[in-house]
């Protein structure tokens, strides 16, 4: 087998660091007696208690998704460099890890959604749910004609506080919670209309209708972007919610958080 260790062995040839996504303890004690080897691992929770370890929010399905994911939490915390070459292993096909990645950090390719997810006080999963809920209203629009939505999420008292009603709250006495199959309808019917839905920590939407009033002072957000964007980027420096909106005119979702624009990502692309 020397000859498939020669083809093979440019994977992890001259890599910085190995990264393991989820590895078990047995796995995870035979890299770390490896001499001069840099270890990182990557998972949801650190059930090997790896010195080095980077926090996923979420189980990545997707593959490419979870090393993108973990290297840029990676960069975050300076565990690796922009330009560091990567051996990623983790599990494609089985419970155990099965598959080598030779990826190397690029620092310009941050997608900003590490510190949507990681450092925000609503559940990762309430954010990501929201963030799919906006993409998905994005590709089918409202009976075919692009529809524009603006979901605040986190901090929903304080959100309350700084906002109003433009109607009555068709959730006021409703438990209505992100993840429930019937709110993606619920939320087309309703994003016809104006102002903001409102969503718990958890997840639970507090209100829709609402017209947020927050001080725009100290956000900076690009220039050429309307009412709805300026509203949902201050509200997230006014408050510890995070904003994301679907724009009616160009068709983009946006992610605010301390009253900047995180990320851009066109529906269509998805
Ligand atoms: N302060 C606000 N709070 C809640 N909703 C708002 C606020 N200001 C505007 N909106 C909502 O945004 C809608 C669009 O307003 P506007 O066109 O100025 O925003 P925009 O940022 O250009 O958004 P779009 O890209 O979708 O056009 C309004 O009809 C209203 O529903
Ligand atoms: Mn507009």
């Amino acid at each position: 087998m020397d000859g498939l260790d020669d083809v093979f062995g440019d994977i992890f040839s001259g890599v910085d660091a190995v990264v393991l996504f989820g590895p078990s303890g047995s796995y995870y004690e035979r890299f770390s007696s490896v001499d001069e080897l840099d270890v990182i691992v990557v998972g949801t929770e650190n059930v090997v208690s790896a010195e080095t370890f980077v926090e996923l929010p979420l189980e990545f399905e997707d593959v490419a998704e979870r090393i993108s994911f973990g290297l840029e939490g990676a960069l975050q915390q300076d565990i690796i460099e922009d330009g560091d070459v990567l051996a990623c292993a983790t599990s494609v096909f089985s419970d155990s890890i099965d598959t080598v990645s030779r990826v190397r950090a690029d620092a310009d390719s941050k997608t900003g959604i590490y510190d949507l997810f990681s450092r925000s006080r609503a559940d990762p999963e309430v954010i990501k749910a929201v963030l799919e809920l906006a993409i998905e209203l994005g590709k089918k629009g409202q009976k075919g004609k692009p529809v524009g939505a603006l979901f605040v999420v986190g901090d929903a008292g304080k959100v309350m506080n700084k906002s109003r009603p433009l109607s009555y709250n068709p959730f006021e006495k409703s438990h209505v919670h992100v993840g429930d199959p019937i709110v993606s309808v619920m939320l087309k019917e309703f994003s016809r209309l104006d102002g903001a839905f409102v969503i718990s920590d958890s997840g639970k939407i507090v209100s829709a209708y609402r017209y947020l009033e927050p001080s725009a002072e100290g956000v900076d957000i690009p220039k050429g972007l309307g009412a709805r964007h300026m509203a949902g980027g201050a509200i997230t420096r006014d408050t510890n919610a995070i904003a994301i909106a679907l724009s009616e005119s160009d068709g983009m979702v946006r992610a605010f958080k301390g009253g900047e624009l995180l990320i851009e990502v066109d529906p269509e692309a998805y």
